[in-house]
């Protein structure tokens, strides 16, 4: 059984006195939520004052990018082993807007995954197509471009440890979800391309979140697939009680 990985990217918003607001008002909300696994990836200045106030909750902490060197002369970026410092235990990787806006390729994002699953982060790896590419009928073999370049070669044993979040490139932010059964069926078919690397018992453990314009009033059927395992959730995780709901979908 997957269990449920719901995660928030707040991407460029809330400085960290909105953020522990949000924490405070969200926390009572979500503690009876045990069947979810719950991630708040927040921008790198609210990642310290975070960690502390989650410490003892069973809310994960993930960062939304990292660069994959140890140290050195790197001006602005953050390595994984600083993340790690700071208890945090997700990071976002190759999300479409820092492959599109900072021009991140295939063999980069390879890079940090690997990098994070060396030190024991767990990866949110995104994927997706552009609304150009689903028209001409190329949404799979985007997906397959993109794991494949992420993933071969990774061990075996560590495939479970990569969370990957299918996020058509159309529907981030624009209002436009996937429906639930074009979700499952990419994500069923990305599923088949893992399995094709390695095998369908790998496959099978891991754990594909859907993203692009999830909110409250759609969770509940997107959850309903059996390949969708959770959700990266973006404008709708920005408000404590509207993510709460998202979380607590089941009801
Ligand atoms: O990019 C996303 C999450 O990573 C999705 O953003 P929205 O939920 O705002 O569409």
């Amino acid at each position: 059984m997957r269990k449920p990985v719901i995660a928030a990217n707040w991407k460029m918003y809330k400085t960290t006195n909105e953020a522990k607001n949000f924490v405070k008002q969200f926390k009572p909300l979500v503690e009876k939520n045990t069947e979810v696994e719950i991630v708040l990836c927040v921008p790198y200045t609210s990642l310290e004052s975070l960690s502390e106030e989650l410490k003892n909750e069973q809310i994960g902490l993930g960062a939304q990018n990292m660069y994959p060197i140890n140290q050195g002369a790197f001006t602005g970026e953050i390595s994984a082993e600083m993340l790690l410092n700071l208890g945090i235990k997700y990071v976002i990787i190759g999300h479409s807007e820092r492959r599109q806006i900072f021009n991140e390729t295939d063999e980069f994002i390879k890079q940090k995954l690997e990098k994070a699953l060396v030190v024991g982060l767990t990866p949110i790896l995104c994927i997706g197509e552009t609304l150009e590419e689903r028209e001409s009928g190329a949404t799979l073999t985007k997906c397959k471009t993109q794991i494949e370049s992420a993933i071969q070669g990774v061990p075996k044993e560590n495939l479970p440890k990569i969370i990957i979040a299918y996020e058509p490139i159309w529907a981030i932010g624009t209002g436009k979800t996937a429906s639930p059964e074009d979700a499952e069926e990419t994500i069923k078919g990305i599923r088949s391309i893992i399995a094709e690397i390695f095998d369908i018992e790998a496959a099978q453990k891991v754990r594909i979140q859907y993203g692009g314009s999830v909110n409250p009033e759609n969770i509940k059927d997107l959850m309903s697939k059996d390949n969708i395992d959770g959700a990266l959730v973006g404008g709708a995780s920005l408000e404590a009680t509207s993510f709460a709901q998202i979380v607590n979908y089941k009801g």
